[in-house]
Parts: C-alpha cells; structure tokens; sequence
C-alpha cells in the first residue's frame, strides 16, 4: 500500500484582488521527506506558504495535512505545524530561555514539563551557553536556531519554514540543513521555501514555481539530469541572431538568455568545434558545464533565474 503523504496540495489557487499570485499547484510531500520550493521572488512560494500554514483562508483547491483537510479543520493542521516566519519572530529583549518559554505557553505547554522541553530543543541547536543570554546578542544564525528551537516545542509533525536560510552565511546554512536531516531521519516532514538554488539542491525533492505555477517537481539529481548532457553558453554581441542561425543550422533551437545563447546537448565537447567552426566569427566565449538547477529553470520557463522578468 502507498505511504499516505504527509502534506498533500491539490489544485491550490490563490488571488490578491486581480492579481493570481498562485496558480493551480498540486504535489505531494511524504513523511520524512524534506522538500523545498524554489523559485525567484514574486513566484508565490510566500503564498503558498501562508496557505499551508494556515495564515490566510485557501480559495480554491485543497490542502491535507497528515490527512486531515485544512479547510475542514484548520485548528487541528495548526497544531500538526511548526512554522518558521521569514521576519524573526523573536523578541530581542528577552533571553532564549525567555523566548522559548513564552511561545511554549502560546501552545499551551507550561511549568516543568515546558521548561525542561525549552532546555533539550536549545542543546539540540546547539545554543546551551546562550541559554541565558538576550537574544539581540546572537549572531543571526544563532537566532534562526532559537526560531527553529521554537517551531520544535510542541512535537510538530510537519516543519513549514518561509525562506530559513536567507541572510546567513555558509557555515550557518550548513548547521540549520544538518538539523534538518536529523528531524527528517526521525520521521518529521519538512517544507521550506528558497530563492537560493544551491539551497535547493540539498532538499530530498524540490518544486520550482516561476509565475504562480510549478514548472518542475521531482528530486534535484533527477531534474538536472533531465536536461542531459551538458551545457553550452555562448557569449556574442547579437544573441537572438546567433540563436536563429544555429537553430537553422542544427536540429534544435537554442534559448536566449540574458543577452547570451544557451543550449543543452547530448556532447558538447563534439558540437562547440562545429559550433566555432560555423559562428566564430560571432562568438566572444564559450562556456561548456552541466546541467544546474538554473539551467533547468531557464529550460522550462525561457527566463533567466534572477531577473526582473518573473512577475507577470
Ligand atoms: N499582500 C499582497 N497583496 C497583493 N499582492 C501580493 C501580496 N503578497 C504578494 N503579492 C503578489 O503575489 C505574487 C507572489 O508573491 P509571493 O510573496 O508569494 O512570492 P515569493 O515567491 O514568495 O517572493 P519572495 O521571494 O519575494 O518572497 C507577487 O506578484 C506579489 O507581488
């Protein structure tokens, strides 16, 4: 028999007023599972987000959270729910300890019990010398761990997290993806928005939404590898020209990207000597990789990642 999902969106449709900032989205998450949505700003994944985390009604689709509907019964999801805010929702003046206290009283945890909960979630982030410390004293990464510390003391089943890991360095993006991989290993089911690809390569499977849509569902291994071969980017003075040339010339058609051609082909070491030899007058540089997440983006959206061009 299948494993029920853990999180299960269904045609999820959202409007600010005219605008259609979400889309028709459906996808599965399964326990256990950590997965993330990429996408560039403005692509609805805060929306999406919000939704999921009960912060604003759904209008159409439907979302299931361990399988209870959160249209039917969205104080129960709420409670299956940790939730990491994008804007700290911590209070600076109050000391960790402090800061865990009071969201546990929010959930209605209290006394020994609570504290004592506060203390193992602060050791397992690995902030207890800070346990007393005023929380506008830690580094940024630090209170991202008393954010992740808080979403935890209720026993969620289900993690939503609103971009975690925007504004920190590497070595605090590496702690909080390691915490992760310690809550999934012990069956929680984690959700995450990014804007950082090599963010989303570390997700067990990921969603890219460009325009309110997801363009792309599957594991980052499996999506990159779905461009085969490698990829080709030529830099020239007239890319639109160049890309009409080569596609009248080969059998497929390139894509202008940001002023540059781009093309995925089976072997690019054996076409860019063809390539140079046909057009290289025109070409400045060539550049030959694989495949990344931007590139597969930019192969089913025809945008570039970070542009100006997403919003519709
Ligand atoms: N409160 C709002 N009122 C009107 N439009 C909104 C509102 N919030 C978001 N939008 C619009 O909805 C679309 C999706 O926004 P959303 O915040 O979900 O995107 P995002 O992918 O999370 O972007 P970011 O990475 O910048 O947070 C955008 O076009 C945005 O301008």
């Amino acid at each position: 028999m299948p494993i029920a999902p853990a999180l299960s969106i269904r045609d999820v449709r959202f409007r600010y007023g005219e605008h259609e900032a979400v889309r028709g989205v459906s996808f599965d998450v399964a326990p256990g599972e950590v997965f993330a949505l990429l996408g560039p700003n403005g692509s609805g994944k805060t929306t999406l987000f919000r939704l999921i985390s009960t912060l604003v009604p759904l209008q159409e689709g439907e979302i299931d959270v361990l399988g209870t509907s959160l249209r039917q019964h969205p104080a129960a999801v709420r409670g299956y729910l940790g939730v990491v805010f994008q804007s700290p929702s911590i209070d600076k003046k109050l000391t960790v300890l402090e800061n865990l206290l009071h969201h546990g009283r929010l959930y209605g945890l209290a006394g020994g019990t609570l504290k004592q909960k506060a203390t193992t979630m602060i050791e397992r982030l690995g902030l207890s010398d800070k346990l007393t410390a005023s929380v506008e004293t830690l580094s940024g990464g630090q209170r991202r761990r008393v954010e992740l510390a808080q979403s935890m003391l209720h026993d969620p089943k289900v993690l939503v997290l609103d971009e975690p890991a925007t504004g920190l360095d590497p070595g605090a993006r590496s702690d909080i993806w390691r915490y992760f991989a310690t809550l999934a290993d012990e069956g929680v089911t984690i959700l995450l928005t990014t804007h950082l690809l090599e963010e989303a390569e570390r997700a067990d499977r990921l969603g890219i939404m460009h325009q309110g849509e997801l363009v792309a569902l599957d594991t980052p291994l499996a999506l990159q590898a779905s461009l085969g071969g490698d990829t080709i980017t030529l830099r020239t003075t007239d890319a639109q020209t160049l890309a009409d040339q080569i596609a009248s010339r080969f059998d497929f058609t390139p894509a202008v990207v940001d002023g540059t051609v781009r093309l995925e082909h089976p072997n690019g070491h054996q076409l860019i000597p063809q390539l140079v030899e046909a057009f290289g007058d025109q070409i400045d540089a060539v550049t030959l990789g694989k495949p990344t997440l931007e590139d597969v983006f930019i192969a089913r959206t025809g945008h570039q990642f970070f542009s100006d061009t997403h919003e519709s």
